[in-house]
C-alpha cells in the first residue's frame, strides 16, 4: 500500500491493444486508451458492449487475451502476467454498495486500513467523513443511512487507503434518478479533491457527462471515440456515438460548396471537410436544439408526439420527405399532435457522415 503521507503521486493508466474474453472468446476488443494522473475517464455503452469485462480485467479479475496494462509505468497485465488484485493499489465500487452491516461507518471507512496506528486511521476517517458529509455519523450502522449516504460511506471506503485507481461499475444505478443527479458532481468533487484518478462504469450519458473528464465511447467489445463529452457530444466520430450520445437524426443533404450542403430544410451553412466533393451526398446530423420551431418558416411538418419537459416541449416532426425529426420549442408553444407547425434549422457546426 502506498505511504499514507505520500501526496499526490502522478500516476498514469495506459491501456495498450487490450483484448480480454472468456474461454478464449473475446468480448473486448483490441482497445487502446490512457489516463493521466487525476483524470476521470468513463466507459459509456450499452449493456454488454464489454465495460465491465474491461473494468475487471484493469482491477486484475481477468486475464487478457492481448495486449498489455500498465499502472505507472509498470505492467499489471499482459499475456504471460497477470498481478493480482490486491497487489495493484487499486480501489473498486460497485452497484451493490456492501457495507459491512455489522460494522459502524467510521469501522466500514476504516476496513482498509489494517496495519495503520489507531491515530492515523482516526484521522483519516475523520478527514473521509468530512468530505463525504457524514460527520457525526462515524458511530451508526449502514441500516439507518439512506441509499445516498450509504454509496458516499462505499466512496470513502475505497478511498480510504489512497489507492492509485479508483474503479467505479455502475456505482449509482440503484439510486433514484433525484439523488443520482445530486450524488454525482458531489463524487466527482470529492475524487478532484483527493487527486485521484478514477475510471466509472455506466450506460447513462447524463452521468458520464456529470462525473467524467474523458469518455470512451463502447460497442461490441470497441472504442469508438475517447474524448471531452464535449467532443463526444458535439464531435461525434461514428454514426453510433452520434446516436447513443444525445438524440440526434440524420438528414439527407448534398455538398453544395466547401461550406454549404442542401437538404430539405434549405441550404445548410457551416465549416465541412476539404475532402468533400461537391455533390457528395452525406447524413448531416441534426440534434432537437439544432431545430428551431419558427411559424414564419417556409419548411412545414407534422407533430407526431411530444414531450412536456417543463421549460419546453420537445416535439417529434414529420418532415415532407417522411424524415422524424426532433425538436425543441418554449412551453408556451403548446401544439396538438397531427397540427403542422413551421421549422428551421440552426446549426453552430456541421457534423456529417458520407453515406
Ligand atoms: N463470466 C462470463 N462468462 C462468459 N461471458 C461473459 C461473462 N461475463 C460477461 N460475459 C459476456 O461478455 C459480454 C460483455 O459483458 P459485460 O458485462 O462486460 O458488458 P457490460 O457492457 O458491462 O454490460 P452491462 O452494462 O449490462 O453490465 C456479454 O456478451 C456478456 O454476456
Amino acid at each position: 500500500m502506498s505511504s499514507f503521507s505520500s501526496g499526490k503521486a502522478l500516476q498514469e493508466l495506459n491501456i495498450r491493444d487490450l483484448s480480454v474474453g472468456y474461454h478464449g472468446q473475446a468480448v473486448v476488443h483490441d482497445v487502446s486508451f490512457d489516463l493521466t494522473a487525476g483524470q476521470i475517464g468513463c466507459l459509456l455503452g450499452p449493456s454488454g458492449c464489454g465495460k465491465s469485462t474491461l473494468l475487471r480485467a484493469i482491477a486484475g479479475f481477468e486475464a487478457v487475451l492481448s495486449g498489455a496494462i500498465s499502472l505507472n509505468g509498470e505492467v499489471i497485465s499482459s499475456v504471460d502476467y497477470l498481478l493480482p488484485p490486491e497487489q495493484r493499489q487499486i480501489g473498486m465500487v460497485f452497484q451493490d454498495i456492501a457495507l459491512f452491516p455489522h460494522l459502524t461507518i467510521a469501522d466500514n471507512i476504516a476496513f482498509g486500513l489494517k496495519g495503520m496506528s489507531s491515530r492515523v486511521v482516526s484521522n483519516r476517517v475523520a478527514e473521509l467523513l468530512d468530505l463525504i458529509g457524514l460527520v457525526g455519523y462515524e458511530m451508526r450502522y449502514p441500516h439507518s443511512l439512506s441509499g445516498g449516504q450509504q454509496q458516499r460511506v462505499a466512496l470513502a471506503r475505497a478511498m480510504a487507503p489512497k489507492p492509485k485507481l479508483l474503479l467505479m461499475d455502475e456505482p449509482f444505478s440503484g439510486l433514484d434518478a433525484k439523488l443520482r443527479e445530486e450524488l454525482v458532481p458531489d463524487i466527482r468533487q470529492i475524487l478532484k479533491h483527493e487527486g485521484m484518478s478514477a475510471i466509472l462504469v455506466t450506460h447513462d450519458q447524463m452521468e458520464a457527462f456529470a462525473m467524467a473528464d474523458t469518455i470512451a465511447v463502447m460497442e461490441s467489445g470497441e472504442i469508438h471515440q475517447y474524448g471531452t463529452p464535449y467532443q463526444i457530444y458535439h464531435r461525434p466520430e461514428s454514426r453510433f456515438t452520434a446516436r447513443f450520445v444525445g438524440q440526434g437524426d440524420f438528414l439527407s443533404a448534398v455538398v453544395c460548396g466547401h461550406d454549404c450542403l442542401d437538404s430539405d430544410l434549405g441550404r445548410i451553412h457551416g465549416v465541412l471537410s476539404d475532402e468533400l466533393a461537391i455533390g457528395t451526398q452525406v447524413d448531416l446530423l441534426v440534434r432537437p436544439d439544432d431545430v428551431i420551431h419558427d411559424d414564419a418558416s417556409e419548411f412545414k411538418g407534422l407533430v407526431m408526439s411530444k414531450w412536456f419537459r417543463g421549460s419546453h416541449f420537445l416535439y417529434r416532426v414529420k418532415l415532407a420527405s417522411g424524415l422524424v425529426v426532433y425538436c425543441f420549442a418554449s412551453s408556451h408553444h403548446n401544439h396538438a399532435i397531427g397540427q403542422e407547425i413551421g421549422i428551421n434549422i440552426e446549426l453552430d457546426h456541421l457534423v456529417v457522415f458520407s453515406k
